[in-house]
């Protein structure tokens, strides 16, 4: 989807929420689904509630534009 689709130009960063309730689908899986493992994608377990692993995501990304040429 990301790689041949319309996405494919998009930022490389999916954030995998709520990744604290049991049932969530993982972040394997989301990558899996999403056809990104072979790019360079980020796909990032969050909680959004207690923003665990937001910032590291917003730090990814800050990086990831500062070098994208
Ligand atoms: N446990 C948990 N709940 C979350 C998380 N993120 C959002 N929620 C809760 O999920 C509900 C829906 O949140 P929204 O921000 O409205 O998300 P949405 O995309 O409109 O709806 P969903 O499709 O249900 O995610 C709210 O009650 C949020 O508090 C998370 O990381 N963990």
């Amino acid at each position: 989807m990301l790689v041949k689709g319309e996405l494919r130009d998009a930022i490389p960063l999916a954030f995998a929420n709520k990744q604290d309730l049991p049932n969530t689908v993982k972040v394997a899986e989301i990558t899996e689904k999403l056809g990104v493992h072979h790019r360079n994608c980020y796909v990032r377990a969050t909680c959004a509630i207690s923003a665990h692993r937001l910032y590291e995501g917003q730090d990814w990304l800050s990086n990831w534009l500062r070098n994208r040429k």
